[in-house]
């Protein structure tokens, strides 16, 4: 008897078993939406609060968009609209993606409500410092907690004039209502009309949708699909540049099982959620060991 035999189970004298055809799980019928937060910024590798400071992609985050690209081209997706938000951060990601599929010529549209949430007081601030100041506790509310937003941005804040006056804005928000700091609860209530108005009639009219934005906002629209609780939300820590997939019915409810499915192995999705969780841990040292071999 071969091995070959042995391994598919067939006993001596007996004719090889038949081979088992590989189980392919039946594809989900529903509406597919595909979601991104965007590769590593420049300030994530740095560990700093970021929200509306508008900064760049880092090597690795330009990397890791790429790598998002070609994880989708994997599974052949086709899009027909693209949204962002008026953060180069996101859109370099959307870009990237959209070239590696070769479709760059879909339209793309820009919105501040997809923006990362405002951050307030402790834009630029360090994560790890600020956890050394104020303890991990009152971080993780900061971070975390449904509604209890940062500390407001004051006036003479050393980002606030670099915001107010970017031009992204000049489509909005309206000055009476640009936010000086956002919890998760506020970033929900800006982002979730831009869902509901413009891209739940697309998905519905059956196109291809690409969402390429940010940690908290991207949770936002998470919470709302799934349903999950204040508490809930707070375990959620999104990876940068990994998409993840949604099946939705005609509710906009995920189908069975059409829950977010990330495009990664899950080993990696797990490791990278949890380097997000702890971000509040990490050393100079991690930081500048995250940055070796980078481009000058
Ligand atoms: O503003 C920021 O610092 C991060 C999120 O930070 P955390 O809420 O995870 O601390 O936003 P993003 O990199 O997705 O634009």
């Amino acid at each position: 008897m071969s091995d070959c035999c042995k391994c598919k189970g067939g006993k001596k004298g007996e004719a090889p078993a038949k081979e088992k055809p590989v189980e392919k799980k039946p594809e989900l019928k529903g509406f597919k939406v595909i979601m991104v937060r965007h590769g590593e910024s420049e300030w994530n590798k740095q560990n700093l609060f970021c929200g509306w400071v508008n900064v760049d992609l880092s090597d690795k985050g330009k990397e890791e968009a790429k790598c998002a690209g070609e994880a989708l081209k994997k599974e052949c997706a086709k899009f027909d609209v693209a949204y962002t938000s008026v953060l180069k951060r996101a859109q370099i990601t959307c870009d990237t993606i959209l070239e590696v599929l070769n479709q760059k010529d879909i339209p793309i549209v820009k919105s501040w409500r997809l923006n990362e949430r405002h951050y307030g007081g402790l834009t630029g601030l360090n994560k790890t410092e600020t956890v050394q100041k104020f303890g991990e506790e009152q971080v993780q509310i900061w971070r975390r907690s449904f509604d209890t937003p940062p500390p407001p941005m004051k006036c003479d804040h050393p980002y606030f004039e670099e915001i107010m006056r970017d031009e992204i804005y000049k489509c909005g928000p309206p000055m009476e209502e640009f936010p000086r700091f956002e919890s998760l609860e506020l970033t929900i209530k800006r982002c979730m009309p831009f869902w509901n108005d413009c891209i739940v009639p697309e998905i519905k009219a059956g196109k291809k949708v690409l969402i390429a934005a940010h940690g908290n906002s991207l949770r936002g629209i998470v919470k709302t699909l799934d349903n999950l609780s204040d508490e809930e939300i707070m375990e959620l820590n999104l990876p940068t540049g990994i998409p993840f997939e949604y099946t939705l019915d005609d509710s906009m409810k995920p189908v069975p099982g059409g829950s977010m499915r990330f495009l990664g192995d899950p080993e990696t999705v797990q490791k990278a959620m949890e380097d997000v969780k702890n971000q509040g841990k990490k050393t100079k040292e991690d930081t500048k060991e995250e940055g070796k071999g980078e481009k000058k």
